[in-house]
């Protein structure tokens, strides 16, 4: 075996002083929390109300139940959490949010639901001492698609955002929004050419307002949503397609040919028949594939207007 002879290097904290690491200054400042000042509680007119003050961009564990398989998953949650404050409040107490969200989460992932959402704005609320919470989540939903003739599985992922509020007067609101990918084939093209079709990948938003009627033991508004963007579209799409799944995919989207027009419209007469939605808004971008722009529609309906 060879030698190496190997090079004889100071020491760790040697070396952090040689890269300029110097001794502690002199500590005048308390270190005891009781003896600190408390900046974030002084009280003095400071001039305006905040409407939302708290902590964004907070990447956290959650755990999600789903009425597709799988049932029960684990993701990733970005989190933005806020309260207002008075004019009369120097500042907010932001690591109260996440202390709380630890709290709930079991030392593993905060379960997402909606009567979990609903304690924990209440509790977060009477932690910050303030009257309102507002809570917006985001999520990739992890969900089984099968080949349509092979049947063979692959995970596919749709983008979840819930976004609820609390507030001691109103109550709790929540919307939730579905961000989900589908197959659209042109009308226009179909109709005008002698052969083919071009075809796009559409992304379809649709956000709702839930009312009373949502039953979370019942229904799961995740896969409500994206049965309604997908069951309206030219075709689903598939991680895993063999050769007769592609071939089947391919004439269902030419049997069943879109406008952005067209999906909007359709996703919405499905929401309008979906007794807990109260109000909606549907997008659908498609990213054209014989153009470098997208194609754009949306509808915002409030069916409490129609009372
Ligand atoms: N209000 C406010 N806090 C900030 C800001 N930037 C950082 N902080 C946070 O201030 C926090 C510490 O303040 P508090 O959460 O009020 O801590 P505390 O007063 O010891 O906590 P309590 O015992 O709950 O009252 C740290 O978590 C910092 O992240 C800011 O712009 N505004």
């Amino acid at each position: 075996m060879v030698q190496i002879d190997r090079k004889k290097l100071p020491s760790k904290e040697e070396r952090h002083k040689l890269f300029g690491s110097v001794e502690p200054g002199e500590r005048t400042k308390p270190t005891e929390k009781k003896d600190m000042s408390d900046l974030q509680n002084v009280k003095k007119d400071f001039l305006f109300k905040i409407d939302q003050v708290g902590i964004a961009n907070v990447k956290h564990p959650i755990q999600i139940e789903s009425g597709l398989v799988p049932k029960q998953q684990t993701t990733i949650g970005n989190f933005e959490m806020t309260s207002s404050i008075k004019q009369n409040h120097k500042g907010t107490n932001m690591s109260r949010f996440t202390e709380l969200l630890h709290e709930y989460s079991n030392g593993h992932a905060f379960p997402i639901s909606i009567s979990k959402l609903k304690l924990f704005m209440k509790h977060l609320t009477d932690k910050l001492e303030q009257n309102d919470v507002k809570i917006s989540v985001t999520f990739p939903w992890f969900f089984e698609r099968k080949g349509p003739a092979s049947g063979l599985p692959g995970m596919n992922y749709a983008n979840a955002t819930i976004e609820a509020s609390y507030d001691v007067e109103n109550g709790y609101t929540f919307y939730v929004t579905l961000d989900g990918a589908i197959t659209t084939l042109c009308p226009c093209s179909k109709e005008i050419s002698e052969y083919s079709a071009h075809n796009q990948r559409g992304n379809v938003s649709i956000r709702v307002l839930l009312n009373q009627q949502y039953d979370e033991q019942a229904s799961d508004w995740k896969a409500d949503l994206l049965e309604a963007a997908e069951s309206n579209a030219s075709a689903r799409i598939h991680p895993v397609l063999k050769r007769p799944d592609e071939k089947m995919v391919t004439e269902q989207a030419y049997e069943n040919p879109r406008f952005v027009e067209d999906i909007v419209r359709l996703v919405a007469a499905d929401l309008y028949e979906m007794e807990y939605v109260d109000q909606f808004t549907v997008t659908c971008q498609n990213e054209e594939s014989i153009h470098l722009h997208d194609a754009f529609a949306k509808i915002t309906y409030d069916k409490r207007e129609d009372q």
